[in-house]
């Protein structure tokens, strides 16, 4: 039995259907390929995430399989799912939200392109409006990192620490994405996948035309103030530049 108030309780119960739903978003776009990525969201008022099981096929996700986990990385007992392995990429996840208390999502992939920028370990410069648009410049590299322990969260954090990008490659692994809500972060996933796509392309066609950085500046501002509704999560809960 769970010991958490009904506020809590009724947080819980959202986070683990969007997050279970938002998986399909993975597949949608092509991101992943197998169980190869992972997305877990923040329960807003308590010290809590969920997140996925590991190696369950996506069909698979629901509600009631998703882990609930405290800040830690560890798994709530008694909780619908706890009786499965949770994600492999927990221990990371759970070092982002300690140690970003802005973030409400977290999204991993080994998507193509952006995973090719990765094993290159070289960053994606900001050569497209939309690049300056959702990342406000080019998208950074992490360090190499074992999987396991805090290492991954450790490189994620001190590599976007003063840097307006929701996503970090690291290192011969692959994209990283955070963002005010699952949803969010699920987005910039999609983006960084599309943005590195098309870098790419036009790296083999020719040389790369840079954007003045005053208008990577301006682009940026208005995209995260001025686009789309100003009810979107993005918009209400900005990340400290
Ligand atoms: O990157 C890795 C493994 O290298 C993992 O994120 C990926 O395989 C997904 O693992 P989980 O199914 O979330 O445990």
């Amino acid at each position: 039995m769970s010991t958490f108030g009904p506020q809590v309780e009724v947080a819980v119960a959202r986070v683990r259907a969007e997050v279970a739903r938002l998986h399909a978003e993975l597949t949608r776009y092509g991101l992943v390929v197998w169980t190869g990525g992972n997305i877990s969201g923040r329960v807003p008022g308590a010290d809590l995430f969920v997140i996925k099981p590991s190696g369950i096929s996506y069909d698979e996700l629901a509600p009631e399989n998703m882990i609930l986990c405290d800040l830690d990385g560890n798994v709530i007992e008694g909780t619908p799912g706890a009786a499965l392995s949770p994600s492999s990429d927990t221990a990371t996840h759970a070092y982002v939200y300690r140690n970003m208390p802005e973030v409400g999502g977290v999204v991993h992939t080994h998507s193509t392109y952006a995973t090719a920028w990765a094993a290159r370990g070289e960053a994606i410069p900001c050569v497209i409006t939309a690049m300056a648009d959702e990342f406000g410049g080019s998208i950074p590299v992490g360090p190499f990192a074992i999987i396991g322990d805090d290492s991954i969260g450790r490189g994620i954090v001190e590599t976007l620490a003063g840097h307006r990008s929701r996503a970090v490659l690291m290192q011969n692994h692959g994209p990283f994405t955070v963002g005010a809500s699952p949803k969010d972060a699920v987005k910039a996933a999609v983006m960084v996948e599309d943005v590195a796509r098309t870098v790419h392309l036009a790296r083999e066609a020719g040389p790369l035309v840079p954007i003045p950085q005053e208008a990577i500046d301006a682009l940026h501002e208005r995209y995260q103030n001025v686009y789309g509704q100003v009810t979107e999560p993005s918009r209400t809960a900005k990340r400290p530049t």
